[in-house]
């Protein structure tokens, strides 16, 4: 059975709550609204590039390398209708990558995902053959792309799990799970190993204001997992740490610039003072994919302003008076000095992060 197969029969009997999966059955991707979290579990039948770049946009999915995974299956439902030549049909997916990659600015594993379709697409067409088994292709990338990322999560919750003890507290920042990934996730993978392995791990999950992805959808994945997790609002962080019950905190990533700095939810920066004011070691938990060499430092990184009802009435009930000037920046920028380390499938690399990240890739 191929890879591919592999992952289809392993979506079909999966045991835990995937955001994206393939369902040959009826040709489309099935897409765990997370917006509806946590309260329904509602899946999206999506059939168009263009369906994906509204979910994408909207967060029904979202998490740096769920949204590359959509994306890349994106791709393929852009495509799969183009009749003609080889040449047309590679025309056509680097359209639809260039289509999708306008969906949001700071998550470089888009980039990772539609820069690997538009590649494979190049080797196949130059290969030559029939433009339908072009185009089956295009669909086991992205197969590919989703089942590498559930092993590169299962990695980095190994290499990260050494990083804990049994009875640790451990805080976290937005949602980083199983939800924004193939399956595990990244900053929680170490979660759900320590729990498999008798490890207990008492974890404060902030809310994360104003899309709440730590309320919604961490604290959810957590307690449905059996994780021993406390919700507290984003201006709690200063306080449980300073009554000594964080010894470690762990955020996922978007992008890590090519010396440490990190781009992540709104928030993190604020964590990451506190934790170095409390002598808190602060890790950040990243597939490779989420290594931009090509990028300098977090200054160079974009970040997504959303729109203001995101604040103003966040959820349908409006906390703000009309009219008012507001500022949502969905991201921030964590300077590497307040990094103490950054974990990945490949193990933890430490500062100078400039020389050991490049030191990654070769
Ligand atoms: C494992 S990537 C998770 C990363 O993505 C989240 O942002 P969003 O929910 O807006 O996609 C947040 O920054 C998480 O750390």
């Amino acid at each position: 059975m191929s890879i591919q197969d592999q992952q289809e029969e392993k979506n079909k009997a999966a045991d835990w709550l995937q955001s994206v999966r393939w369902n040959s059955a009826t040709d489309s991707l099935d897409l765990l609204d997370q917006r509806q979290l946590p309260d329904e579990i509602v899946y999206l039948e999506l059939t168009t590039s263009e369906q994906v770049w509204d979910a994408i946009k909207q967060l029904a999915v979202r998490g740096a390398p769920a949204i590359g995974i959509a994306a890349a299956y994106g791709v393929y439902l852009g495509a799969r209708d183009t009749s003609g030549s080889l040449e047309l049909l590679l025309a056509e997916t680097v359209k639809q990558c260039d289509y999708l990659a306008t969906s949001r600015p700071t998550a470089v594993n888009l980039f990772w995902a539609l820069e690997r379709m538009k590649q494979r697409a190049t080797e196949l067409a130059s290969a030559g053959g029939e433009p339908e088994a072009m185009k089956q292709s295009l669909l086991d990338e992205a197969k590919l792309i989703q089942s590498e990322d559930e092993e590169t999560c299962r990695l980095i919750g190994v290499h990260a799990l050494d990083l804990f003890e049994d009875g640790m507290g451990v805080l976290t920042h937005c949602n980083a799970g199983g939800l924004a990934t193939a399956r595990y996730g990244t900053a929680l993978a170490p979660m759900y190993l320590a729990q498999e392995r008798g490890i207990h791990l008492k974890v404060f999950a902030d809310e994360t204001r104003p899309v709440l992805q730590g309320a919604r959808l961490t604290a959810f994945e957590l307690q449905q997992a059996g994780v021993d997790v406390t919700l507290i609002c984003d201006n709690m962080a200063g306080v449980v740490m300073s009554k000594g019950w964080v010894q470690a905190v762990i955020v996922g990533t978007d992008r890590v610039a090519a010396n440490g700095d990190v781009a992540n939810k709104i928030g993190t920066y604020s964590v990451a003072v506190l934790a170095k004011a409390h002598g808190i070691p602060f890790y950040v938990a990243c597939p490779m994919s989420t290594i931009d060499l090509n990028t300098a430092n977090g200054a160079d990184i974009p970040i997504e302003e959303r729109h203001e009802d995101e604040i103003t009435q966040g959820f349908g009930k409006r906390t703000a008076p009309k009219g008012v000037k507001v500022f949502n920046p969905a991201f921030d920028i964590t300077p590497n000095e307040y990094v103490t380390a950054i974990i990945t499938e490949k193990g933890v690399i430490r500062a100078p992060y400039h020389e050991n990240l490049k030191k990654l890739f070769e």
